[in-house]
């Protein structure tokens, strides 16, 4: 079984790359951010609690984030492997996630980090947001409390993961088929 952490900072492509990725290895997206989206829009009771962090640009908390994550991973019983995206984004997250995936026998594979820019980021961000109708895309201000919330708490995963050599970086500039390449290199040499 593989486990893969995509990861990256908001606007980092991780949920473009998963679409190729997913298909490629036979891996079950999970995807924290569209299943919080999917649960607004539909009016669930997470959905209305996620709602108002996600539109600050705050993280949910751990808690509910967690719980979350392992019920999706239990409604895929038959799966080959998971690609993680947008999960963990917290060291407490990473530790449950661990915790949780010993109890299945199973762990992370690789941890692997699409890279960019912070300027282009943004731009990217605000671009998607005229389209996308996320609301945390739409605001400046709601986009640099995005990067506030990953310099504070995701990027100390990058540290946790390096402690396990499970961590691995690729360009995340380039043309979109150049970097599912660059990733498909790293997952084929793991
Ligand atoms: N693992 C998580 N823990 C806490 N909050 C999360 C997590 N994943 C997603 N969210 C919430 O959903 C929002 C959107 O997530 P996502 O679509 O992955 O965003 P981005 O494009 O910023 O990477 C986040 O800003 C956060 O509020």
């Amino acid at each position: 079984m593989t486990n893969i952490v995509l990861f990256g900072k908001p606007g980092a492509g991780k949920g473009t790359q998963a679409e190729f990725l997913k298909g490629k290895y036979n891996l079950t997206h999970l995807s924290t951010g569209d299943i919080f989206r999917f649960n607004i829009k539909n009016e669930t009771e997470l959905g209305k609690l996620a709602q108002t962090y996600i539109n600050n640009g705050e993280l949910v908390p751990d808690e509910v984030t967690i719980k979350m994550l392992q019920s999706e991973v239990e409604g895929n019983p038959d799966s080959a492997g998971f690609l993680f995206d947008g999960f963990p984004r917290t060291i407490a997250q990473a530790e449950a996630l661990d915790a949780f995936l010993t109890t299945k026998n199973q762990k992370i594979t690789a941890t692997i980090a699409l890279e960019a820019d912070d300027e282009i980021l943004v731009a990217r961000l605000l671009e998607r947001g005229k389209t996308s109708g996320r609301a945390d895309d739409q605001d400046e201000e709601k986009i640099r409390n995005r990067y506030q919330e990953y310099n504070e708490k995701t990027a100390p995963l990058i540290g946790f993961y390096k402690e396990q050599n499970k961590f691995h970086a690729v360009n995340g500039i380039g043309s979109i088929a150049e970097i599912t390449e660059r990733l498909s290199n790293v997952i084929d040499n793991l």
